[in-house]
């Protein structure tokens, strides 16, 4: 029954999907293959030859090599100008890349890393547009060597300037466009395309629950800046090291019972680490999320956002029995009256998402949600519309 509440992302017409397989990197390729030649044309060792083929082709026919040499950059460029553009034209923005400059990287931890771009232009800026502040946004990044883009979600920033892009990027372990992206100098130039609408949620939302593993954080925070003040949000928030959730405490207690000594719990923890300065960056996020004047107001029923903390390296890990404790625990306090929807959203690396809800499922070149699977498949989870991100 809960495979019906299952919804679609539905990112724009156009827009480039999901990017964590290798199906995914094979959709999203911007002229790869033929920027790929070019390059292997051009490595060093093979000039000579290649010299030495164009001067022959001066003075004798045209060779295949030669037509390859010819037609493979000039495919490229069409390739660009045709197939790299029309992947996306039917986004909001539909003129293709737009150039920021990376203005600041902060360091998370020896992995992650929050990026701070401006646009080069004070007309050029993806950060707004119609619909987007009921959405989970990202954006795509190029990486110009290899004409590939990635997806990457923007980072809230409450209380700053709405042209400049924050993004948390982690650093793949050879990943190509996450790994240029780590290796820029500040000043460099960065061409964003979008922005892409990976989820809208619906209207009438009052409660959320969210399980996000690693850089998924910051979906979450989208959805907790989107609906402050309106819905109580509760994030379930996984971290590989203590480094990235710095100075962030959990607001539920310790559980009582087998596997509590597996769980730190700050309990009033938080208001001592808004004193210090030792806080990530996304702990930071979530602090000013946490007070903004729609949702800082001390009545009991003023919805709240409500985060927890765990880390790998600690042993630290979310338990399906606190989740299920969560979402067992709404339930009673919407007993009796008209309750507004419910959201269980998963965000995170594939194995996360496949470990708490199943895979995600390809079907005629786009991503669907799949069967509800995983852990939350054992779940009752009457009223709860689940959603993996
Ligand atoms: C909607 C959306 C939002 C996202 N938001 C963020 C975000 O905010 N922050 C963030 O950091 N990421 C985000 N991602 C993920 C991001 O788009 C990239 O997928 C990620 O950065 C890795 O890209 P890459 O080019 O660096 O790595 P890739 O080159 O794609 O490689 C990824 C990993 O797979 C391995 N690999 C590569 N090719 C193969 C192969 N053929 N077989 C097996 N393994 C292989 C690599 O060694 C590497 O470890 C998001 C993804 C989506 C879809």
């Amino acid at each position: 029954m809960y495979l019906r509440a299952l919804r679609q992302r539905s990112p724009l017409p156009g827009a480039v999907p999901y990017l964590r397989s290798s199906a995914q990197r094979r959709v999203v390729l911007l002229s790869t293959t033929s920027k790929r030649l070019q390059e292997k044309q051009d490595a060093p060792g093979q000039h000579g030859q290649r010299d030495g083929e164009q001067r022959q082709s001066k003075t004798t026919s045209i060779r295949p090599f030669t037509v390859l040499a010819l037609f493979i950059p000039l495919g490229y460029a069409v390739s660009w100008v045709t197939g790299g553009r029309t992947e996306n034209t039917a986004s909001a923005s539909e003129d293709g890349f737009v150039k920021y400059t990376l203005a600041i990287k902060e360091d998370v931890s020896a992995t992650s890393a929050i990026f701070t771009l401006t646009p080069m232009t004070t007309s050029s800026t993806l950060a707004s547009g119609p619909g987007l502040e009921r959405a989970i946004r990202s954006v795509q990044i190029k990486q110009p060597q290899l004409q590939i883009a990635r997806n990457y979600t923007i980072l809230p920033s409450p209380g700053s300037s709405t042209e400049e892009l924050r993004f948390l990027i982690r650093r793949e372990r050879k990943g190509e466009v996450s790994g240029y992206l780590h290796r820029l100098p500040l000043g460099s130039k960065i061409e964003l395309r979008g922005p892409v609408m990976d989820y809208v949620w619906p209207d009438g939302v009052d409660e959320v629950v969210f399980l996000a593993g690693g850089t998924g954080i910051v979906p979450a925070l989208q959805v907790a800046e989107g609906l402050a003040g309106q819905a109580h949000v509760h994030i379930l928030c996984a971290n590989r090291s203590r480094q990235d959730c710095a100075g962030g405490f959990s607001d539920t207690p310790s559980p009582k019972g087998w596997f509590s000594w597996l769980v730190r719990s700050g309990d009033n923890l938080d208001s001592k680490s808004e004193t210090t300065n030792e806080s990530s960056p996304i702990v930071s996020i979530v602090k000013t999320l946490k007070h903004l004047p729609n949702s800082a107001s001390t009545t009991p029923d003023t919805p709240k956002l409500r985060v927890d903390y765990f880390v790998d390296e600690e042993n630290i890990f979310i338990q399906p029995d606190q989740v299920r404790q969560l979402l067992l625990s709404a339930q009673p306090a919407n007993a009796g009256k008209v309750t507004g929807k419910r959201l269980l959203l998963i965000s995170g690396p594939e194995g996360f998402i496949n470990y708490w809800a199943g895979p995600k499922q390809w079907m005629n070149g786009r991503e669907i949600q799949g069967p509800l699977g995983g852990v939350l498949s054992t779940f009752s989870l009457a009223g709860w519309e689940v959603v993996k991100l």
